[in-house]
């Protein structure tokens, strides 16, 4: 017998090994240690140092991978080395060397994925990004404190935080008292694209900054009750800052992360534009959470608590201003360690659109499907109706399938552990690698092909996928907290765009890239033509 731990180190409970090991490991090749002895365990566990992965270079380690001309590895195309080195080395693979950074396990085995959640407990921990990290706890520990929100923030703080705000933010019904918010943002971007469109009815290059803007207006009608206007014809200053402020943000991430971290030793170009770029963020975004807490107060008891934004709820519910700015704060730069949720939700936008414009034959299903839903132009999209549209739904889950935005998710190991056969030591950054996992024939059949049927109710494609290949929105306690509104933001717009019009692509195909969301690289020239005309 002896005490198992799970991914944090908490003893769980007293087991014989193998039992254990069955309950984590449902493949054949371990049924025989079953009738065996712990000792015997111990001798099917491989060490962490046998797992195959590309081996480091005294002093460079593998950060040499990523330098320009030398290296094989292209920071904006994680999405292939990844892929390469699942082809190489096999389903657990070892990534040590990076300075600065501690080793990784790369996970393209769903059943290890789902091993791995399932041994999670109350207090999971997902890699951090050490510069954002060191922003949130260290250069700017005065304005965070104890109460830096979800992002970058682990054990008790992180659990204290997300168990006040978890039920305001994840229940299905809370989401929904926002789809008017939510369908009256859509339709001003509706009325933008109108506005911009060509004679051809095509879009200008730089569509994905108008759909960044619908975003962050969303955004912000739901999470402060604010508009901030961004797709006004002359929108306020500070809104586009903010996005500029966000690109900057995420254009500097990959090379503070992955190259050679001379920050940690000074102040490099780049990291003071990161931090330039992160005090920006927080100013505009404080300055309207402000302007909500003024509502607030001024129409005091008068407000329909129905009405209220996430963050007026929270105020309301907890009565501690801190606590709501910061979650406000947080929603803006969810940081995922290297996401921010508005580019999330639009970046998703965009992907799907492209799918859809460059088939057009499921996007005629789309049509259908909305005509017999909303028969007129002007039918408002309501909850109800909403639950109708199960194949704009498929097709949402499809394009995040094969193009998640976020190509992996991880855990952090906080005590010795087994994982895939291996044994693996505390503090390693265990990554699920979803996006090469779900365009694997292995897992998903005719996985290269654009299918939404296969996530319909009954379809037999839907029932050989594993539930733990494609995870968009993450699992577990961790998961997404704002997985309910990113949903009903994209169902609402992407339904609104079809139910007028028709969306083409007449150009060259275009590649993903890691920017560093998962995203069709080159600009995003869509034509939207009047489906009455
Ligand atoms: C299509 C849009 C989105 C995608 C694909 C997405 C994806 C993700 C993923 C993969 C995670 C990590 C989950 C895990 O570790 O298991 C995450 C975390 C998070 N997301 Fe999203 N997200 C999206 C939109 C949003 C929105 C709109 C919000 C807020 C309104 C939001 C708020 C958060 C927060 C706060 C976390 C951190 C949770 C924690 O660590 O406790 N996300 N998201």
């Amino acid at each position: 017998m002896r005490a198992i731990r799970n991914l944090n180190g908490t003893k769980t409970a007293k087991i014989c090994l193998p039992v254990f090991y069955r309950a984590v490991h449902n493949s054949a090749k371990y049924e025989s240690i079953l009738t065996g002895s712990c000792e015997t365990l111990n001798a099917v566990v491989q060490p962490y140092g046998s797992i195959p992965g590309p081996k480091p270079l005294p002093l460079l380690g593998n950060t040499w991978r990523f330098i320009p001309y030398i290296g094989d590895f292209q920071i904006d195309h994680i999405d292939k080395v990844s892929m390469r080195l699942y082809k190489k080395y096999g389903k657990v693979v070892k990534m040590e060397g990076l300075l600065g950074r501690p080793d990784m396990v790369f996970l393209f085995d769903p059943v290890e994925v789902e091993n791995v959640f399932r041994r999670e407990d109350s207090l999971p921990l997902r890699p951090s990004m050490p510069s954002l990290s060191y922003y949130k706890h260290v250069l700017r520990k005065d304005f965070f404190g104890d109460l830096a929100g979800v992002i970058s923030v682990h054990g008790e703080n992180w659990q204290k935080f997300r168990s006040k705000v978890n039920q305001i933010m994840l229940q299905p019904r809370s989401a929904k008292m926002y789809t008017d918010a939510i369908s009256s943002t859509a339709q001003q971007f509706l009325d933008r694209i109108d506005q911009i469109k060509d004679s051809k009815c095509q879009v200008p290059d730089d569509f994905l900054n108008e759909i960044h803007k619908w975003s962050l207006e969303s955004l912000a009608r739901i999470a402060l009750d604010v508009r901030m206007g961004c797709l006004d014809d002359h929108p306020p200053e500070d809104t586009q800052k903010l996005i500029d402020a966000i690109n900057t943000f995420f254009l500097n991430v990959p090379v503070l992360e992955l190259k050679i971290p001379f920050w940690r030793l000074f102040n490099t170009s780049t990291f003071k534009q990161y931090i330039e770029a992160l005090d920006s963020i927080r100013e505009i975004c404080l300055k309207y959470i402000n302007i909500s807490m003024e509502n607030l107060k001024k129409n005091g008891g008068c407000i329909d608590r129905h009405q209220l934004s996430v963050m007026q709820k929270v105020l309301d519910k907890e009565q501690d201003a801190k606590l709501a700015s910061i979650l406000a704060l947080d929603m803006f730069l969810v940081g995922v360690d290297t996401l921010t949720i508005f580019e999330n939700t639009s970046n998703s936008v965009a992907s799907i659109l492209y799918q859809l414009a460059i088939h057009p034959e499921k996007q005629e299903k789309i049509h259908q499907e909305l005509n017999s839903i909303l028969p007129n132009s002007d039918t408002e999209i309501t909850n109800e109706n909403m639950e109708q549209m199960s194949y704009l739904k498929a097709c949402i889950k499809e394009t995040l399938r094969m193009y998640p935005v976020v190509i992996g998710n991880g855990r952090e190991t906080t005590a010795d552990c087994i994982i895939g056969g291996y044994h693996v030591p505390k503090g390693v950054q265990i990554v699920f690698q979803h996006y090469v996992m779900s365009n694997e024939e292995e897992y998903f059949k005719n996985s290269n092909q654009f299918l939404p049927e296969r996530w319909l109710k009954n379809n037999c494609l839907n029932r050989q996928a594993h539930p733990f290949v494609s995870l968009p929105f993450g699992y577990g306690k961790r998961m997404c907290l704002g997985k309910r509104f990113a949903e009903l933001e994209m169902l609402i717009l992407l339904a609104k765009i079809f139910q007028k019009y028709e969306v083409k692509y007449h150009h060259e195909a275009l590649d993903y890239f890691i920017h560093p969301m998962y995203t069709p690289k080159g600009p995003l020239k869509l034509t939207f033509s009047s489906k009455n005309k």
